[in-house]
């Protein structure tokens, strides 16, 4: 075997309520990769844990086929490559696996890439966000804390902030999971003007309520341009963003669900939430995003 790195990235959690495909929080649940470079021969995949037996072995594996991508962009050719997974993130719940999975494979071969081939920062993060479609979480898993993205020029950015200490997430992860590609089919290609004003408000308060104004939180997670026309795919999620919201937990659902991510200031919830089907998992704030640990 060649030289080999070890890497660890976070969960994410996109959207945040109005911040549609724009905002996103790293979350303390890890998975971490092994690549290593192999003299000769075909490429191997090993997975532990989430997606083991599940999730294809060969080139098709995400982590490594991001992995390919950056040798690609690098225009360096690509050995045969040993990945070992050990995956925590639960899968199609929410939590950002796929895009945990592409920033793996990007930042595990820009580190084996020699100085001089790798990729920049800017072209790691365009190139997370177009191999998996979601810049908000891709963000949030490369730098930590909470991002905020957009596209311009046909590249994606994005401005990375320190959310407030006070903010404590706590997840109500489904024992179900959802496409996050079948509801997007849910949306509509136009929504109402109002609606759009409604949720830019919200959108811009809410990264204020995150980072300055945590009492806020409530009213800044609002949203009508997502989670109203997700409802029908998940009731049950509906139904406990509801219950928190009514009892005044700033709750929200993760990503295109069907976790729910509570937004609390470390308040005791409401002992009477229709919580059956979910685990409920507190967890904080990843600071630092993907780190080559080795
Ligand atoms: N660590 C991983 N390794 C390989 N494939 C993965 C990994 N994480 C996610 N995937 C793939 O991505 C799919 C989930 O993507 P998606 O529907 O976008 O949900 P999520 O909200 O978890 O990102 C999984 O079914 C699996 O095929
Ligand atoms: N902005 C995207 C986020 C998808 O996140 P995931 O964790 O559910 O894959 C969307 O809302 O579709």
């Amino acid at each position: 075997m060649g030289q080999s790195v070890r890497v660890r990235v976070p969960a994410t959690s996109a959207n945040l309520g109005p911040g549609f495909d724009t905002l996103g929080l790293a979350l303390g649940l890890h998975d971490e990769i092994e690549l290593a470079e192999l003299d000769g021969g075909p490429s191997v995949v090993e997975v532990h844990g989430e997606g083991a037996g599940r999730v294809p072995r060969d080139e098709r594996h995400l982590v490594l086929k991001a992995a390919c991508a950056t040798y690609e962009l690098a225009g360096v050719e690509r050995p045969a490559l040993h990945l070992t997974c050990h995956n925590v993130i639960p899968h199609s719940r929410g939590l950002g696996s796929s895009a945990s999975a592409a920033v793996a494979g990007i930042v595990a071969a820009r580190a084996l890439l020699g100085p001089g081939e790798a990729p920049d920062d800017e072209a790691v993060l365009d190139l997370a966000a177009r191999f998996d479609g979601h810049a908000d979480n891709v963000a949030a898993c490369l730098y930590g804390g909470l991002v905020v993205t957009w596209c311009t020029g046909g590249s994606f950015r994005a401005a990375h902030l320190e959310p407030h200490p006070d903010v404590v997430p706590v997840a109500f992860v489904s024992e179900h999971s959802s496409s996050t590609e079948a509801t997007r089919g849910l949306l509509p290609d136009r929504v109402p003007h109002a609606d759009a004003a409604f949720t830019a408000a919200r959108s811009a308060l809410v990264v204020h309520a995150l980072t300055r104004a945590p009492e806020l939180l409530l009213p800044a997670t609002e949203d009508r341009l997502h989670q109203p026309y997700r409802r029908p795919a998940y009731p049950a999620t509906a139904a406990l963003v509801d219950a928190l919201r009514d009892a005044g937990v700033a709750a929200v659902v993760s990503g295109a669900g069907p976790t729910v991510l509570a937004l609390t200031t470390g308040e005791a919830l409401p002992d009477d939430l229709p919580t059956s089907g979910f685990e409920i998992v507190g967890l904080p704030i990843d600071t630092v995003g993907a780190v080559v640990t080795s």
